[in-house]
């Protein structure tokens, strides 16, 4: 049977917003109309999906978006497209708009999404964007370098303070139920301990006692990573450093800070080589797909597979961070 050709494709930005988002917009309008299709922003996700808030993308209405953060079509999360009578609606406008593909850029929400149109026709590829770095079959997701560095800035910062009054900072990192951001934040800045929903830890040795030895070894101030999915989170964390070293202990919270920001060349070339492959494979029939980094390559993977799988955390950037931060040489001592 002949492949229905494919002149118009849909692309849209949902979840969490992440820095690169605009970067692989701009990539996905231009790599179309580059390939003769036509390409239509939906505005807030699935929400407007739903509603049909749609924008027509021009090769001029993309210039000059990828040095900026956030999203140029909004970001929104959909109760309604949660249920069934949401998602007809929203292959409605699909039908009525005649758009050949759909490329939703977003996280493994988005996905869950992407994977109930394809069951009702529509023919999907998703770009993995979020400042979490939780999607399985990829290394990396775009935002995450960006995230890093925005959170590094703060944690900086913190230190100077914190090394004048000699506290203890304790600094909650983005990561509702992942871990990434905050270990590799947690190895990046020197932290004295990261704590994090993955891995379950014992406090005495693998928080207070690391704190004490840099104490006895003339360190007055201390910077504690924890990550939000950890249970108490930074509040939970402080106390108990609290009660056990009588430290002066000071929280912080990075929240949303974390998302905004100029994105890094790493997201930007990330989000633009992701588009490219996005609209390619819609252009070849292709449908069900999410692109995907893995040993600097550039893949496509199912998307309920992908979605099957969970990412662990990497055990070797675990693994050195307890290293560096003194955690793992209590355990060995006590052995
Ligand atoms: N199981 C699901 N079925 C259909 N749509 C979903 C499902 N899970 C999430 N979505 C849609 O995707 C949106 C974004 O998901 P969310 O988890 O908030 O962010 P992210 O995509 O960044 O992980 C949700 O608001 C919802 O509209
Ligand atoms: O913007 P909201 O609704 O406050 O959500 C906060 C959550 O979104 C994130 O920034 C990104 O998560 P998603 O990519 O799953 O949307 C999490 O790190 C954080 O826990
Ligand atoms: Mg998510």
């Amino acid at each position: 049977m002949e492949r229905k050709q494919v002149r118009r494709i849909g692309v849209f930005t949902s979840g969490g917003d992440a820095p690169g988002m605009n970067a692989a917009i701009r990539s996905v309008a231009r790599t179309a109309l580059h390939m003769g299709i036509e390409c239509i922003g939906i505005r807030r996700g699935y929400h407007g999906l739903i509603n049909c808030d749609v924008l027509p993308l021009d090769f001029e209405s993309v210039s000059g978006i990828s040095r900026q953060g956030g999203t140029m079509l909004y970001s929104a999360r959909s109760k309604e497209f949660m249920v069934p009578e949401g998602r007809e609606k929203a292959v409605g406008t699909c039908k009525l708009l005649g758009i050949d593909g759909l490329v939703g850029i977003g996280g493994d929400g988005t996905f869950r999404g992407l994977l109930e149109l394809s069951k009702l026709g529509v023919s999907v590829v998703g770009i993995p964007g979020t400042i979490d770095n939780d999607i399985a079959c990829s290394s990396y997701t775009i935002g995450f370098d960006t995230a890093c560095n925005t959170a590094l800035d703060s944690i900086d910062k913190l230190r100077d303070t914190m090394q004048s009054h000699e506290r203890c900072s304790v600094v909650e990192v983005m990561g509702r139920h992942a871990g990434h951001l905050a270990l590799y934040v947690g190895v990046a800045c020197g932290a004295t301990a990261v704590v994090v929903p993955e891995q379950d830890i014992d406090y005495e040795h693998d928080l207070m006692e690391p704190i004490r030895r840099a104490r006895l070894s003339g360190r007055t101030h201390f910077m504690v990573i924890v990550a939000e999915g950890v249970e108490g989170g930074a509040y939970g964390v402080a106390e108990k450093i609290r009660e056990a070293t009588a430290l002066d202990t000071r929280v912080t919270i990075l929240g949303h800070v974390q998302r905004g920001g100029r994105p890094s060349s790493r997201d930007r070339v990330t989000a633009t080589y992701m588009g490219y492959e996005a609209v390619k494979l819609l252009a070849a029939g292709e449908s069900n797909r999410v692109i995907c980094l893995q040993d600097d390559q550039y893949v496509d993977f199912d998307i309920a597979d992908a979605l099957s799988m969970k990412k662990s955390l990497d055990q070797q950037t675990y693994s050195v961070m307890r290293a560096l931060t003194g955690m793992e040489q209590v355990r060995l001592k006590d052995q």
